[in-house]
């Protein structure tokens, strides 16, 4: 197996308060890999670290990904602001084009093209405030289509979507599998995860297995993740370094 990421002894915390600890694992490349774990457990925090995006880490992150995308969570998006589906979908090639540059005939053809593959043929002048939370999902999909990404870290991309979305995104999802493209996707539905998803990491702050999704989902590994997770002090401090007394 070739790994697309490996993480050796990590520990993410905020305020001095580990949210992940010491989790070594290695995720495939090329392949769709699920975060599971009860709430609380540390899954979104994991993808922040691997995108560099929190507060302290400890421990090696090795990735061999070229370009990453990442969906956030819908409830960390701000959409208040007037900016239309299409626009929304060009800023996946925001990296290529910079902040002050317009974007060219081909992003322009490329984000139509996405547009249409997330089913949404048609809204590309309405602005993002006035779409379901359904179709603002299909939005985000196209812009990460855009990113053309070998990495795709996707944070509860089903949380509040209907079963005809994710059916329809789903889609997307394993085209970019069969493209070779690595996913790793926290989710919360573990009918879904057994049936779609190979590759799982189950998660309780600390890693309880990682594997195939027929083994890391087995009875006994719920049990233990729930009862790490109810076990787990919220108040806990980071590990110190024992000081070495000098003679
Ligand atoms: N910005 C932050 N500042 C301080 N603590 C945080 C922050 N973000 C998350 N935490 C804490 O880190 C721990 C793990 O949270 P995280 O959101 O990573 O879990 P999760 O497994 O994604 O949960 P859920 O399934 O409920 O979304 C929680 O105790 C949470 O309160």
């Amino acid at each position: 197996m070739t790994a697309a990421l490996r993480l050796t002894n990590l520990t993410v915390s905020y305020d001095r308060h580990p949210a992940v600890h010491h989790v070594s694992a290695e995720i495939p490349a090329g392949e769709m890999t699920a975060i599971v774990g009860p709430n609380g457990a540390g899954k979104s925090t994991l993808l922040k670290a691997l995108l560099g995006l929190a507060p302290r880490i400890e421990g090696r992150i090795e990735c061999t990904a070229k370009r990453i995308a990442y969906l956030p969570q819908q409830a960390e998006i701000d959409r208040s602001f007037p900016i239309s589906v299409l626009d929304t979908v060009l800023l996946g090639r925001w990296s290529r084009f910079g902040g002050f540059g317009a974007a060219k005939h081909v992003d322009l053809h490329d984000a139509h093209h996405a547009i249409e593959a997330v089913g949404l043929g048609g809204f590309e002048r309405r602005p993002i405030d006035t779409l379901s939370v359904g179709q603002f999902q299909r939005v985000l999909f196209a812009r990460l289509l855009l990113q053309d990404a070998d990495l795709v870290l996707l944070d509860e991309p089903f949380a509040a979507i209907d079963s005809k979305t994710v059916a329809d995104l789903m889609v997307v999802i394993r085209r970019w599998r069969e493209e070779k493209r690595t996913v790793v996707a926290v989710l919360h539905d573990f009918d879904q995860v057994r049936r779609d998803f190979p590759h799982a990491l189950l998660l309780a702050r600390e890693l309880v297995d990682v594997g195939p999704t027929s083994r890391v989902l087995s009875s006994e590994n719920l049990l233990r993740a729930r009862a790490m997770a109810e076990a787990w002090d919220e108040h806990a401090g980071a590990c110190e370094v024992p000081m070495r007394l000098s003679a």
